[in-house]
């Protein structure tokens, strides 16, 4: 690896005569690779530390939970730090410049996307004292739905773990003409080997460190790139100009609002704001990385504040990523632009606007990479992590109850490490993609993640839903997922109205100095999209945005798995394990008669003490130990109770 190699790839896009050619020239000097080995190094010592500090990961519990020792504000950094990968940094900016703030709409989804895990999905399962999440789906249901669930899980897990990996990969080549192959090689290693070294604390505290770096390098970006553009009034004055800053009042044709209620739009309000809400219950209620951060929180409370903290951190991220993409399109789509980031795919614009901000300023340069690799480090060592203590849990341990807890342990990590390796092999699978890798992890989320979430809704609130019913409603919404995804591949209609709004840039564009030739392709690559008809059918079906899937598939295995239910015999009350079930039902249903709720939703486990359920006053005689009042145990009741009881309790106060 020689200090300097020009950047140079055969497969790129480049433009003659435009400023991509001198863009060709960038050179990656000495500083920014010592910044850049200097966060590898980083990363590698936290991982070294913990596996020579502590209780040295001899124990699945230190390895796979932390030991439940854990404080707030670690764990939250981390719980951001787990989905937001270099995905997010190259795919949001994008986003921006090619369709407007609009996916800033995203950012309301994280209200309910946040506030609902923390008080219905965390108090269940710190208190069920749970290791691995599907855990809960044996306990719930049965072993057969737990395995399914895990291996659903495993599926999701292994295939965003191959996007993670290769696009901060694609974009070091991009920047220094790195070996693409060798990249992903790095990364990967690095980060098995502090996976494998350190357990969960390391990966917590390695999260710490690389959501810093994030934040940094994105900062960093943004301050040279506004004032480059001329300062922070002259980049407004272009957005504004160019129609970027949607609000609901700027949109003139309903077409193009952001309050379109129509499904295929991409981005809407709806489909971002509301659709984006299951996207986040997928990702922060059940998936089992961050409900492993939840769990090694040393308490409930802990949890529940350190999802609650999220909050500010990824709408920084997010106002971060948001700002990138204005000032790209400052700097690009303006009257005085000299190329268009247009013609490139949304996963290269970033770069080309970062080679572009921070040519001749070293130092600059490595750390906006280590920030792409900080983002992807630190998802893919939570993926490892999480994908080794499912493995552990819920494949292996069950068949083999009496292994020992030390080679429990060097199989957990043998785990982690043939995990990454495996990784590795995936991500050549992402290089034959060609879709927006931020595109690509949000059809991940909704097309696997989503029928998971709905596996466990159905399992929480819904008391009559038996195994049965759950195992083909997670069939069910698989199929679903895979029909619509599948489907929108083929006839490829996903994001045909994206380039409506691009058209205001390539507009703009056209009447610029751009080679005529390149014009025609602009105007026929844009202009069909603008009078294109309103997919009919299946074939609208197809189309639905893909920010809608997760609602979609979660609802399909919902409503599948009630009706089998009912139809091969609904669950009975005194089946259900205690503090499995959350009483949304009869929380939902407060206006109604308690005689009359008892009727309608009281399947419920009362004869196994005090899972506390909405139900009704017949119980105060049916329970002498507890009193259940519409609040829930009182307070007094509740004390007793935990201390005489070891059956885990569901407090109604965490109630909506
Ligand atoms: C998942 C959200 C919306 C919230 O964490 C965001 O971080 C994101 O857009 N992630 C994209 C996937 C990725 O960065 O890998
Ligand atoms: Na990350």
């Amino acid at each position: 690896m020689s200090p300097s190699i020009p950047f140079s790839n055969s497969s790129r896009i480049l433009i003659p005569g435009t400023k991509m050619d001198a863009l060709a020239q960038m050179h990656f000097a000495t500083i920014d690779y010592v910044i850049f080995a200097l966060l590898l190094a980083s990363s590698m010592g936290i991982g070294l530390y913990y596996a020579l500090s502590g209780g040295r990961q001899r124990t699945t519990q230190e390895f796979l939970l932390a030991d439940r020792s854990m404080s707030c504000l670690p764990v939250s950094l981390s719980l951001i730090a787990t989905f937001q990968s270099a995905v997010a940094i190259v795919g949001v900016p994008a986003e921006i410049y090619t369709h407007g703030t609009q996916y800033w709409f995203i950012g309301c989804a994280y209200i309910l996307g946040l506030f609902i895990p923390a008080h219905i999905f965390i108090p269940v399962f710190y208190k069920l004292h749970l290791t691995s999440a599907y855990q809960y789906l044996e306990l719930r249901f049965n072993k057969p739905v737990r395995i399914c669930g895990t291996v659903t899980f495993i599926f999701q897990t292994v295939i965003y773990m191959a996007v993670c990996v290769y696009t901060p990969a694609l974009a070091l080549n991009a920047v220094t003409g790195f070996d693409l192959w060798g990249a992903v090689l790095a990364t990967g290693l690095v980060c098995t080997l502090y996976t494998t070294l350190g357990g969960l604390k390391a990966v917590i505290w390695t999260d710490v460190f690389q959501t810093i770096v994030m934040f940094a390098g994105q900062l960093a970006v943004i301050v040279v790139g506004v004032q480059q553009t001329g300062g922070v009034a002259e980049v407004w004055r272009k957005v504004s100009e160019g129609n970027r800053i949607s609000g609901i009042e700027c949109s003139t044709s309903l077409h193009v609002s952001s309050l379109n209620p129509d499904p295929t739009v991409e981005y809407t309000f709806w489909t971002l704001g509301v659709g984006g809400v299951f996207l986040m219950l997928s990702l922060y209620g059940v998936n089992q990385a961050q409900v492993q951060r939840y769990l090694s929180a040393k308490t409930e409370r802990d949890a529940i504040m350190s999802c609650y903290m999220v909050f500010p951190s990824l709408q920084l991220a997010l106002a971060l990523s948001c700002v990138m993409g204005l000032v790209m399109f400052a700097r690009y789509c303006g009257e005085d632009h000299f190329h268009n980031l247009g013609v490139l795919s949304k996963n290269e614009m970033v770069l080309y606007f970062v080679m572009d901000m921070l040519q001749g300023l070293p130092g600059l340069s490595g750390l906006f990479i280590s920030c792409l690799f900080s983002a992807a480090l630190s998802t893919i060592s939570s993926a490892f992590n999480s994908l080794a203590t499912v493995t552990m849990e819920d494949l292996i341990k069950p068949h083999c109850p009496s292994m020992t807890e030390a080679r429990a342990t060097l199989l957990s990590k043998g785990l982690a490490c043939s995990y990454g390796l495996l990784c590795l092999a995936m991500a050549y699978l992402t290089h034959l993609m060609s879709d927006s890798v931020l595109q690509t992890a949000f059809k991940i989320f909704g097309m696997v993640g989503g029928p998971l979430l709905g596996v466990f809704s159905l399992g929480l609130f819904f008391p009559w839903a038996n195994s049965t019913g759950a195992l083909v409603g997670l069939g069910s919404g698989l199929a679903m997922a895979f029909w619509v995804g599948i489907g929108s591949i083929v006839t490829s209609t996903s994001g045909g109205l994206a380039a409506v709004s691009q058209f205001n840039c390539t507009a703009v564009q056209l009447s610029g100095n751009i080679t005529t030739a390149m014009g025609t392709a602009l105007i026929s690559t844009a202009m069909p999209t603008v009078t294109h008809s309103r997919p009919m059918g299946l074939q609208r079906f197809y189309s639905l945005s893909f920010m809608w899937y997760s609602a979609l598939n979660s609802f399909t295995v919902v409503i599948t798995g009630l009706v089998v239910s009912f139809l091969t015999g609904p669950m009975k009350a005194e089946e259900v394990t205690p503090g499995t079930l959350y009483p949304l039902l009869g929380n939902m249903l407060f206006f109604v008669p308690d005689k009359l709720k008892q009727k309608l939703c009281c399947v419920t486990p009362l004869g196994h003490g005090p899972t506390i359920q909405e139900c009704p006053p017949a119980q105060h005689e049916r329970n002498g130990q507890a009193i259940y009042t519409e609040e829930g145990l009182l307070e007094e009741e509740r004390q007793s109770f935990l201390l005489t009881s070891h059956t885990p309790v569901v407090e109604h106060e965490t109630a909506l």
